[in-house]
C-alpha cells in the first residue's frame, strides 16, 4: 500500500483540487502536531503524572481534570505562534485567547475541546479532541467572541483526534472525511481510510439511558420504539452502547453506523443538553454530514443553528440519516 501522509494529503488538496489554501493547511498540520503531543501525553499516564483532578473549575462548573488543562495547553501553545490564527477559542477557557501581538497573525480562528471525555481519562478509556477552524470576519481588527459566534456551516474545516488502541485523526475540510493513523514509529500521521461513509440505517444507538426520567416525550417515544423491539413498531431489535467519550462513539458510528444522541431534558432549562455547539456539536456535524449522515438538534440542522455565545449547549442527534430522520420528525409532531 503506498503511504499518504497528512502533508501529502493536504497538499494534494490544495494543488490538485484547489480545496483548500495553503494557510489552512498549515494551520490544520499545527492541530495535527499538537494532537501528537497530546497523544503522547496520555499514553505515559501515570508514567507522566498526567491523570487526576485538579481543583480548579472550568467556565462550565466541571472539575478540571490535569489532562484537561495539559492538553489545552499544547494546543494554545502549538498554535500561537504557527501564524495562521487571529484568535483561538476553547471548552476550558471563559474567554477568547487573541494571538498575542509578538507573534505573526493569520485569518482563522480555531475553537476546540482539547480533551473530550474526561471521565475516561484516569480508566483508560478511548478519549479525544475535537477542533473546528472558522474565517474571521472581513474587516476583523481586534477579535472578539463575536467574531466566533458563526453558524456551523461556515466552518472551513473540522477534525477530531481518538487516544485509544491506536491513536486517529479524523479530518473534513469539506471535501469528505478521512482517517489517519499515527504512525508512532515514525511521528506521522498516515491516510488509512479514505472517504467515509455513515450507513444511512442502523440497528445500533448511543444515549445515557440513565437519564430516561428527565427525556421529553419525543425522545421517550423514539427510545421506547427501539427498546421494544421486535414485539414494538419498528419490528426489529436494536443495540445500545454508550462509551461517554464523544469522540470514540462518533468515531464508532463513522465506521459502522448508528445514531447518538444527548438530548435536551426536563432539569435546568438554562442547560439544553451536555454538549456544547461550537466545540462538540459543530464540528461533529460537519464531519458526519460530510460522511452522508445527518445531524439536529432535534428540530434544526445544527450547522444552521446561530450561535449566541460561545459556550453554548444544544441537543444533539446525529449519526445514520434514516434514524436521525425519524428521531427529528418527532420533535416536529
Ligand atoms: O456523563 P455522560 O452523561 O455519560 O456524558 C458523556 C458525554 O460528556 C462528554 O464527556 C463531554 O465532553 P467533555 O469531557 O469534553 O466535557 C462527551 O464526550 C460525552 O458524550
Ligand atoms: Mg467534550
Ligand atoms: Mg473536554
Amino acid at each position: 500500500m503506498k503511504r499518504i501522509s497528512l502533508t501529502q494529503y493536504l497538499v494534494e488538496e490544495q494543488r490538485l483540487h484547489h480545496s483548500i489554501p495553503a494557510e489552512l493547511r498549515l494551520l490544520i498540520e499545527v492541530v495535527g502536531r499538537a494532537c501528537k503531543t497530546i497523544s503522547h501525553s496520555v499514553g505515559k499516564g501515570a508514567l507522566g503524572e498526567v491523570l487526576g483532578a485538579l481543583e480548579s473549575e472550568n467556565v462550565q462548573g466541571e472539575v478540571q481534570k490535569k489532562l484537561d488543562v495539559i492538553s489545552n495547553e499544547i494546543l494554545l501553545e502549538a498554535n500561537e505562534w504557527g501564524g495562521h490564527l487571529a484568535a483561538m477559542a476553547s471548552e476550558e477557557m471563559e474567554d477568547i485567547h487573541p494571538i498575542p501581538n509578538r507573534y505573526p497573525k493569520g485569518e482563522y480562528l480555531l475553537v476546540f475541546d482539547p480533551l473530550d471525555g474526561s471521565s475516561n481519562i484516569d480508566v483508560n478509556v478511548s478519549i479525544g479532541t475535537i477542533f473546528s477552524v472558522l474565517k474571521a470576519p472581513e474587516g476583523m481588527v481586534e477579535p472578539t467572541e463575536k467574531d466566533f459566534l458563526q453558524p456551523g456551516a461556515k466552518q472551513v474545516a473540522a477534525g477530531y483526534a481518538v487516544y485509544g488502541p491506536q491513536t486517529l485523526l479524523v479530518l473534513t475540510t469539506g471535501n469528505g472525511v478521512n482517517c489517519f493513523t499515527l504512525d508512532r514509529e515514525m511521528g506521522s500521521w498516515v491516510l488509512t481510510q479514505r472517504n467515509m461513509q455513515i450507513p444511512a440505517k442502523t440497528k445500533e444507538f448511543a444515549i445515557n439511558a440513565s437519564n430516561q426520567r428527565h427525556w421529553h416525550a419525543p425522545v421517550q417515544r423514539y427510545i421506547g420504539e427501539l427498546l421494544a423491539g421486535t414485539t414494538g413498531p419498528r419490528g426489529t431489535d436494536f443495540n445500545m452502547r454508550w462509551i461517554a467519550s464523544m469522540v470514540a462513539d462518533v468515531h464508532r458510528i463513522l465506521n459502522r453506523g448508528g445514531i447518538f444522541m444527548y438530548p435536551a431534558d426536563l432539569r435546568d432549562p438554562s442547560k439544553p443538553g451536555r454538549l456544547r455547539l461550537m466545540y462538540e456539536a459543530n464540528p461533529m456535524a460537519f464531519i458526519v454530514e460530510q460522511a452522508g449522515g445527518m445531524a439536529t438538534d432535534g428540530k434544526r440542522r445544527i450547522l444552521d443553528i446561530q450561535p449566541e455565545k460561545l459556550h453554548q449547549r444544544v441537543p444533539v442527534f446525529l449519526g445514520s440519516r434514516d434514524e436521525v430522520a425519524l428521531v427529528t420528525s418527532y420533535h416536529q409532531e
